[in-house]
């Protein structure tokens, strides 16, 4: 029997879902969206990522027995507000993508309706860009996709809702709400407010030298990479996670102290031990097969559905003497854009490649190697 799957929020995340949906289970899944956006619906309905669009909510809602919510996490509150004042008349999971958990899972515990089963999600991978062009079937792969079951997720639930996304290639993992916020706080949304905090002091200091930015080498690039994300998207990830936020901050304000004594006092060993604790645990972090990681040296490269256009990919590597272990079409659809799926033996190469398609104006991954 095919499921009725409706996918609220067809932006970046919700658009990779769907994708990813439509794309490996196309006979057993409808797939039903809901945005605000009308540009977004009839994109798409144009490329055939869901069946059927709706401006609606609610009529979406009845036809769904398979909801995601995948719309800014404080328009996601306001949905499941609206969902609590629906009668349903079977059984319905629920789940969404918030990269916060703990106000959502407060949520889903008022839910009154027992054919609401909720499941709270979030998948650990992304991008700077937003919206459903910047969406990408292979997004999640490799990536941790955190659920967070309500009282009355039963093992058969989240089954049948791994069951949906297990063409993601994801990994599943557990979490309760408030590790979840957390852990995500402690290596995501931290470290985003401090990228955005450097940011700033460069644009401060570059008032009074201008010569500044010219300055900035890749050191300073690398860690300031996500302060070019989408603001409002953060604005609200800030705002939901604040108390944790607010903890980590305040645990960070006195490091910086210590670190400003260290300074001061002209402690050289205790500063090389700072520096040598955080490059050994930076060293042994989980490098290829956890996160938004690939697991082996993948390079995802969009091309046009036109004669000769594989041809000249793999004209560029070879001219330069890149080997290409592995070559896999993920999605390509007449006259669309589709994903060439490269595999390459060696991290070098990987860096190579990624460096000669892109300056020859080819779009890669969305998907963070580094
Ligand atoms: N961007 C990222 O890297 C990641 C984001 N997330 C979570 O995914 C969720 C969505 O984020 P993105 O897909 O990145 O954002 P996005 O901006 O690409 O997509 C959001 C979509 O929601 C729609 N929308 C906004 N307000 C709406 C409303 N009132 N009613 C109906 N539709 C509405 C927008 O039109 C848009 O299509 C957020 O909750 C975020 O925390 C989770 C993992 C990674
Ligand atoms: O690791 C990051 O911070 C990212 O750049 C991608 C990302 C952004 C938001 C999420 O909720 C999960 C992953």
């Amino acid at each position: 029997m095919s499921k009725h799957i409706l996918i609220a929020g067809l932006g970046l995340i919700g658009g990779s879902i769907a994708k990813n949906i439509k794309f490996h289970h196309p006979s057993s899944s409808v797939l039903y969206g809901y945005d605000q956006n009308r540009a977004t619906l009839n994109y798409a309905r144009e490329y055939q990522i869901v069946d059927e669009a709706f401006t609606d909510f609610e009529k979406g809602v009845k036809k769904a027995d398979i909801i995601f919510l995948a719309t800014p996490i404080h328009i996601t509150i306001k949905l499941m507000d609206r969902l609590n004042r629906l009668a349903f008349d079977h059984e319905v999971i629920i789940t969404d993508v918030s990269s916060v958990k703990g106000p959502v899972m407060q949520k889903a515990e008022q839910l009154q309706d027992e054919k609401i089963i909720f499941i709270g999600g979030h998948p650990m991978a992304g991008s700077h860009k937003q919206g459903i062009e910047a969406a990408r079937s292979h997004l999640f792969e490799n990536a941790y996709y955190v659920l967070t079951p309500s009282r009355r997720a039963q093992p058969k639930h989240m089954n049948e809702l791994k069951q949906i996304l297990n063409r993601t290639k994801s990994h599943f993992v557990e979490l309760k709400a408030e590790e979840h916020d957390l852990m995500t706080g402690v290596v995501s949304h931290f470290p985003h407010l401090i990228a955005s905090a450097l940011v700033h002091q460069a644009k401060n200091w570059e008032e009074q030298y201008p010569f500044l930015p010219h300055l900035a080498a890749g050191g300073f690039r690398d860690i300031t990479r996500i302060a070019s994300s989408n603001p409002e998207l953060w604005q609200d990830i800030f705002f939901q996670n604040r108390t944790k936020l607010i903890r980590l901050l305040s645990d960070w304000l006195e490091e910086m102290q210590e670190l400003k004594d260290l300074l001061k006092n002209r402690s050289k060993d205790q500063l090389i031990s700072f520096l040598s604790d955080a490059k050994r645990y930076r060293d042994g972090l989980p490098k290829k097969e956890t996160g938004a990681i690939p697991k082996f040296h993948d390079l995802y490269v969009d091309i046009y559905d036109r004669p000769g256009e594989l041809y000249k990919v793999i004209k560029y590597l070879a001219d330069e003497r890149i080997n290409i272990v592995n070559i896999q079409i993920l999605e390509i659809r007449e006259n669309m854009t589709g994903v060439l799926q490269l595999t390459l033996q060696t991290e070098e190469e990987l860096h190579k490649a990624r460096q000669i398609l892109t300056d020859h104006g080819y779009q890669l991954s969305t998907i963070d190697h580094e």
